[in-house]
């Protein structure tokens, strides 16, 4: 691909002294490297001196290989502002509507932004713009302007066929979305960098959740319904031990019979000086109203067939001792459900309970994984071929969280076999879980195929580490998740945007659909990356707190980096201000598995 090299100057008599204070200059190189896939950043400081502006501004211009010089600083109205006055002279051409641009985007932030006095032009084939001081300032005008610099660029560059191809797009006679080749099969094989922004993960996941219907597979008319049963049904003992009446006192009484759970309740006459044996869960006999249990009594006699015949009670018989009454744990005529939850152990248990039974559809998945490299775990080891991690992960993943894999196939890198395969497959399922073919590459066929199938194309990137390439798609009911082949990706992605998404269909409350979230104190030091990253953690509990330690090298093909890990930590992407999260600081982790906490100390 072939890369923008972009220029920032900071002008400033601070930032000459002491570099350190620079935080415009290092913002505006990372915005460029996130905006820009492909961008280089050349930075330097100079003072407010026009002449030294000019002087950084010109050897830049005359190198021909700056595409856009970004100035910030120097812009305003105080004497020694003078960074307008030193680029006017190296324009061939001013942009004033570049520059309005800007103001008018600034002015919606602050009245101030009158005061900046900021140029936009083309000096050779350089772009220059003028920016304020302020790192706020300078992450604002940089929003604004990120999305009209590439066709600017072609325009300057004089890049004939992309220029056309953006006017046709603006007017309307070509697909709004700039679309890549190896991507959708439209576009042109100038088109190098992905159409699709990379979104917040949050935006992503809500997104997900406006688009999954919650079908709940469950009628609601289910939380209403009323026990037609008691529980339990006669008086039930709840010890293992003797029946009899509370108005006769402790002392020796005689055994008339055992009762065990599942005789049907006796009516036999009973005398104060008499008891039944009785086991746990059986019915009290009619006569009875209290169960001395075994440990407070003692055998004082059995009969010729090895009976018990004699008992002393030790203690005092009291009404209702150890006895469960009918309905006790649920009545007749209560709800069955004190509030929804859409569990299947819940639901059909509860529904078992009462003598009912309900079959729970879950939502219906298929994972695919695609990649003409694969190799199936049973086969030989086959030169350039890999042994494909990702459909026994996806699968397991699917059955660790209570769901069910309906199929799984492996693809390879074909756009036919593909769409073929996803038309099939989506007769059958709700969900396809698909891993790989989402980037950049010219065999990635799956978001052409999804497009060629109608799906909408939610999104297509995700800005987060790893997962970049996360796509989510829809048509109708049914849902697509294009998880990045990378396996660790693909584990990443699933846990944050899958399986939220299928609990959400399945009928679980939003708040439940995702990773429960706990805080974690660093035990290492941990380079921030320019994207949000998920960092996979052990988790220890000392004296009571949760110290997490990251599970080795976190790049995304390592798949070795969830063993272990308990936890995605989640740290923020760097800022020119914070590089680096350190030993000791805490941060929001998402608990992968329940038996989360690998030792305690
Ligand atoms: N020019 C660019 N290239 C890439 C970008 C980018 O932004 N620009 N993104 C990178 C990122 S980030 C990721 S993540 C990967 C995602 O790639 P794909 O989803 O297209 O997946 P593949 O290219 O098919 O495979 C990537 C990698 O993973 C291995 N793989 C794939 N499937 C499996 C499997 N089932 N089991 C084990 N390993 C698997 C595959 O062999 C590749 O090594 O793209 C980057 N590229
Ligand atoms: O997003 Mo990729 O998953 O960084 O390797
Ligand atoms: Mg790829």
């Amino acid at each position: 691909m072939e890369s923008i090299i972009f220029g920032v100057l900071t002008v400033s008599d601070t930032c000459y002294q002491d570099p350190a204070k620079d935080k415009s200059g290092p913002r505006l190189r990372a915005l460029i490297n996130e905006s820009f896939a492909n961008a280089q950043v050349t930075e330097s400081i100079v003072p407010d001196e026009k002449d030294l502006i000019q002087q950084e501004l010109r050897e830049w211009i005359d190198l021909g290989e700056l595409r856009v010089i970004l100035t910030t600083g120097g812009t305003g109205f105080a004497p020694r502002d003078v960074t307008p006055e030193a680029t006017k002279p190296l324009l061939d051409k001013e942009c004033p509507q570049l520059a309005l641009v800007i103001a008018l985007e600034s002015l919606k932030k602050t009245r101030f932004a009158a005061l900046s006095r900021g140029l936009a032009g083309i000096a050779g084939n350089t772009l220059i713009l003028n920016f304020p001081g302020s790192e706020k300032a300078v992450t604002e005008c940089f929003e604004t302007v990120k999305d009209l610099l590439p066709h600017a660029l072609n325009l300057i560059g004089d890049e004939i066929s992309l220029v056309r191809k953006t006017h046709a797009e603006v007017q309307g006679s070509a697909p709004q979305r700039h679309i890549c080749p190896h991507k959708t099969g439209k576009g042109n094989d100038y088109d190098r960098n992905s159409p699709f922004p990379m979104l917040p993960v949050q935006e992503v996941l809500s997104m997900i959740f406006d688009t999954v219907k919650r079908t709940s597979n469950l009628d609601t008319s289910l939380w209403q319904l009323n026990s037609p049963v008691n529980i339990p049904p006669f008086r039930a003992s709840i010890k293992d031990g003797y029946a009899m009446k509370s108005t006769g006192f402790s002392g020796s009484k005689r055994v008339l019979g055992c009762i065990a759970a599942g005789d049907a309740p006796n009516s036999s006459p009973l005398a104060e000086d008499e008891c039944f044996k009785i086991n746990t869960g059986a019915p009290l006999p009619l006569e009875a109203d209290c169960v001395v249990q075994v440990e407070d009594t003692e055998l004082l006699q059995r009969d010729k067939h090895g009976q018990e015949s004699l008992v002393n009670i030790k203690v005092e018989p009291q009404a209702g001792l150890d006895v469960r009454p009918v309905g006790f744990d649920l009545s007749i005529k209560d709800r069955i459900f004190p509030a929804p939850d859409p569990s299947p152990v819940v639901v059909k248990s509860l529904l078992a309970s009462v003598g009912k039974r309900l079959a729970i559809p879950k939502p219906r998945v298929a994972i695919v994984s695609t990649g003409s490299e694969l190799l199936s775990p049973r086969d030989q080891p086959v030169p350039g071929k890999i042994f494909d991690s990702n459909t026994t992960m996806l699968a397991e993943l699917l059955l660790y969280f209570g769901f069910d894999c309906m199929h799984t196939s492996v693809l390879s890198d074909s756009f036919k076999q593909t769409k073929e395969s996803l038309t099939d497959l989506f007769e059958v399922v709700d969900f396809v879980i698909c891993s790989g073919g989402v980037s950049m590459g010219d065999k990635d066929f799956v978001k052409p195929v999804l497009e060629d199938l109608q799906f909408k194309l939610h999104c297509g990137r995700v800005n987060m580490k790893p997962g970049k390439p996360l796509t989510f798609a829809s048509r109708n009911d049914k849902y697509f998740f294009g998880l990045p082949g990378n396996p660790v990706s693909a584990f990443v992605t699933f846990h944050l945007f899958a399986l939220p998404a299928i609990r959400w269909a399945a009928g679980w409350d939003r708040p439940k659909c995702s990773l429960p979230v706990v805080n974690v104190k660093l035990l290492n030091d941990f380079s921030l990356d320019g994207r949000p990253e998920f960092v996979r953690a052990s988790v220890i509990s000392k004296s009571g707190e949760l110290y997490a330690s990251v599970t080795g090298d976190q790049i995304s093909s390592r798949l070795q980096s969830i063993v272990g890990a308990d936890v995605l930590i989640n740290l923020p992407a760097r800022t020119s201000d914070r590089y680096e999260a350190k030993a000791g600081e805490v941060f929001p982790a998402s608990v992968l598995r329940y038996d989360f906490i690998s030792k305690y100390e």
